[in-house]
């Protein structure tokens, strides 16, 4: 493995280095007290790896790192040492440090729906995602249950094994996950991340369980909680799905009378649905969602990227990030400065950090500028 670029930030108690090679982009930290190098867990992907970096901290939080000759949507990337989601995971044998992907712009926050088995969940998802095809994506959660009939792997769950789930959860690899029904179930952070780098707000269906998880975590996220008319259209509802053996029935139906006390009640949901007609309930989720009509639909804007030259020089003033792109030249107008503008950076699914704004400034050889913002 030959190194070739490094850099190093110094930070109240450690030094942090990130080198690449042709390979990998490696971390290792020093401890100004101990005076000992460690290699910290890194979590999240990690960058693949490329032509070089430049970084700059952004605060005692996070490093960005900006990748050199990466495509537009892989240049911008932080590594976290001291954020909300590393001081998480931290434990008190190892450092940690992760690894997020910049995303420009602000995506919509995901949205968490639960409610007990049979209200119409799925049912409500199914609508959503039919009538705003490009508008969300289903978080496909990861659940030891066997599949139904009808049920796709990959598409409506990652049916697995319980043992090879829970390696991957002592692995870091969950989001959240909860024993439902007697199964485990579990929204993987890749499973967000698809959604997210697809550009698409991302919708979760998960127990009372996993939104209260997900509310205690770093993902911002709308929380709504569905419930049924009543106990017997619910049983009705859930008979007539016809999807379950009567012990599994019975056993749902007991579940739900907890889930609809903690659902109600538990101030983790900032939206409770009865529904009862469908349509009317469908009606009022578009509403709260912002979709009556005074959004366009399909609004959403593809995920973005900046294109780079390999030759850049970074700087930073106050919460701007300046990447020199080098002098116009004659005649045509030429990109010359891209500002990031950290001022509004939000935690977004672990791996993700948004709300980066861009502007490029375009400079021509008489001497006059534009400004273009990407996001
Ligand atoms: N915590 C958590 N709960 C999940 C996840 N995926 C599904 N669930 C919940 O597990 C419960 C059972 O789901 P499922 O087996 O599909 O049955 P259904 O609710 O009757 O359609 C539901 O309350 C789901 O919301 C997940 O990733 N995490
Ligand atoms: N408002 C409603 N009125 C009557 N039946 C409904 C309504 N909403 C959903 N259903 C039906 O109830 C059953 C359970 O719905 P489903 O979406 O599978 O629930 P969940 O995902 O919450 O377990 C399905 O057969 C569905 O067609």
């Amino acid at each position: 493995m030959i190194c070739r670029m490094g850099t190093d930030f110094q930070f109240q108690m450690a030094l942090y280095l990130i080198a690449g090679s042709d390979e990998s982009i490696g971390v290792k930290i020093y401890d100004k007290s101990t005076g000992k190098w460690t290699v910290p867990t890194v979590l999240g992907k990690e960058p693949k790896p490329c032509k070089g970096h430049s970084a700059v901290a952004i605060n005692e939080d996070r490093i960005l790192v900006i990748k050199k000759g990466a495509t537009p949507d892989d240049c911008i990337w932080f590594l976290e040492v001291d954020t909300q989601y590393v001081r998480e995971q931290k434990t008190i044998e190892t450092e940690i440090v992760a690894w997020s992907k910049g995303v420009i712009g602000n995506a919509q926050k995901p949205v968490v729906i639960s409610g007990p088995s049979g209200v119409g969940k799925g049912t409500l998802i199914s609508l959503l995602m039919k009538e705003f095809p490009s508008m969300f994506g289903f978080s496909v959660s990861h659940t030891t249950r066997k599949p139904r009939d009808m049920e796709k792997d990959g598409v409506h769950y990652h049916f697995t094994e319980r043992s090879v789930m829970e390696k991957e959860i002592k692995d870091g690899k969950f989001l959240e996950f909860a024993s439902v029904h007697g199964n485990l179930y579990g929204t993987s952070i890749e499973a967000v991340e698809v959604v997210a780098d697809d550009g698409k707000r991302c919708i979760l269906d998960i127990d009372v369980q996993g939104a209260r998880s997900v509310r205690a975590s770093s993902l911002e996220a709308i929380f709504i909680f569905i419930c049924p008319p009543s106990m017997g259209q619910l049983e009705e509802r859930l008979r007539a799905r016809g999807t379950e053996t009567e012990e599994q029935i019975l056993k749902r139906l007991c579940n739900a009378k907890a889930e609809i006390e903690q659902g109600t009640s538990s101030g983790i949901f900032d939206h409770i649905l009865y529904n009862d007609e469908l349509d009317e309930c469908y009606k009022t989720l578009k509403k709260l969602l912002g979709l009556d009509g005074s959004t366009v639909a399909n609004s959403q804007t593809a995920p973005g990227g900046i294109d780079l030259p390999v030759d850049h020089s970074v700087s930073k003033i106050d919460n701007k990030i300046l990447i020199n792109c080098g002098t116009p030249g004659s005649g045509e107008a030429s990109k010359n400065l891209i500002v990031l503008d950290v001022s509004s950076l939000k935690e977004g699914a672990p791996g993700r950090t948004r709300g980066l704004d861009v502007y490029t400034v375009y400079s021509f050889s008489d001497g006059l500028n534009g400004i273009n913002k990407l996001s």
